[in-house]
């Protein structure tokens, strides 16, 4: 499968950034669920460009749904999702159609595709191809939230400005993620807030990018989800983080920084709360043997700089193979921070809610409830 994800809650994205539209087919979705459609569009806005710290190519995102959903309700068949692309400027790539972008997937596209692709503002490439995935993302995450599992993200870092990090206590966490996906712009502290819009906004004003990391949590996931080898936790949410364009790095709890410490010192020691087995610290972000253990799911993402940048670069024509000047004279994002942190979100949805169905149909045979 190239462009499709899921086993039991599947989705297939498809379209191009300046074709007629982009979308996505959700498969798996039982009948009957009553979806809140401006929720799902209220976590679009969330992606939307607002302001100088985004590109100036503003989309309504309005999502129109085409199948799988009659009088207010899913039917159980494919639900399919259209989103149009109404504000495309396709001669800025004309120019410089054959110049490739440092950092972005001209080259790669063109190795693959025989120039078959549709190079118009990166085309399936394209960041725009992450309006469906929210769309997707936002129902996952609905879902969820009923069976109270709450998915929320905050710019922990830009560049050299950085937020405080989430709250070990789950109540303060689970707080922190409700304000969160609140907000336009989320960051925990005020004051950082500011400081990291302002840091955007210079490298906006120099035509440079910023990029730096999104720090997620998932509160209320019970103990005993995710499906090792293959499918643990870390590798089915690795795998759609990396899917999310300009993501080079992701990290589970300590991540990297259990490299300088001593098992004494990072062992996450067991106890018993309310009744419950719980950890007292949570070094592994809430993931053992690649299956929840009931804390909190806890990692980072790091996302490069924007490739797009305004000032003039080195490459190569891609026809000629002559080195050239590359001066880009679209409208891209100098920061994808604030707009990135709804799609991480709603990629975690995605596969948080896969691993629970499998974890259903697992608990079901147990039960002997296939027979
Ligand atoms: C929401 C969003 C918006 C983006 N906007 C831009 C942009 O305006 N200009 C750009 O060069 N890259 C942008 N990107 C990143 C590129 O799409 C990405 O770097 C490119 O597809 C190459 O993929 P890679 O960085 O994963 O190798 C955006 C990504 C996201 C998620
Ligand atoms: C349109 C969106 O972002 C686009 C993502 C993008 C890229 O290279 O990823 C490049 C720009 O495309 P264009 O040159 O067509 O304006 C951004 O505007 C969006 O996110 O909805």
């Amino acid at each position: 499968m190239k462009n499709s994800f899921g086993n039991n809650i599947q989705v297939t994205l498809f379209g191009e950034s300046h074709g007629e539209a982009i979308g996505v087919v959700i498969d798996g979705l039982a009948a009957g669920l009553a979806l809140d459609l401006d929720h799902v569009q209220k976590r679009m806005a969330q992606r939307q460009a607002k302001g100088r710290i985004s590109t100036q190519r503003h989309e309504p995102d309005a999502i129109r749904i085409v199948s799988g959903w009659f009088e207010g309700h899913t039917t159980g068949t494919p639900l399919t999702i259209l989103i149009e692309n109404t504000n495309t400027r396709s001669k800025d790539y004309e120019r410089t159609r054959y110049r490739l972008r440092p950092s972005h997937a001209d080259y790669t596209a063109f190795a693959k595709y025989d120039g078959f692709q549709d190079f118009r503002g990166g085309g399936h490439f394209s960041g725009r191809l992450t309006a469906p995935i929210v769309a997707a993302g936002a129902i996952a995450q609905q879902l969820l939230e009923q069976n109270g599992v709450f998915i929320g993200s905050h710019i922990l870092r830009c560049h050299s400005e950085s937020d405080h990090p989430f709250a070990t206590d789950e109540p303060t966490l689970k707080e922190q993620i409700l304000r969160l996906n609140d907000l336009d712009f989320p960051v925990l502290d005020e004051e950082s807030a500011g400081r990291i819009h302002a840091v955007m906004e210079a490298a906006a004003n120099d035509g440079d990018s910023v990029g730096g990391i999104i720090e997620t949590a998932v509160v209320g996931l019970p103990a005993g989800i995710g499906e090792p080898f293959f499918d643990s936790i870390e590798s089915v949410l690795s795998h759609l983080l990396f899917s999310v364009p300009a993501v080079k790095g992701v990290q589970f709890g300590l991540g990297f920084d259990f490299a300088s410490y001593y098992g004494s010192q990072v062992n996450d020691a067991f106890c018993v709360q309310d009744g419950q087995i719980r950890t007292v610290t949570n070094h592994n972000g809430g993931i053992n043997g690649g299956i929840s253990n009931g804390m909190p799911i806890r990692f980072q993402c790091v996302i490069k700089p924007t490739a797009s940048i305004f000032k003039e670069q080195d490459t190569v024509d891609y026809q000629t193979k002559e080195p050239v000047r590359l001066q880009i004279q679209g409208r891209h994002d100098p920061a994808i921070l604030h707009r990135a942190r709804v799609v991480i979100d709603s990629v975690t949805a995605l596969g948080l809610l896969d691993l629970c169905c499998t974890n259903q149909a697992y608990q079901g045979m147990k039960k002997g409830e296939c027979q």
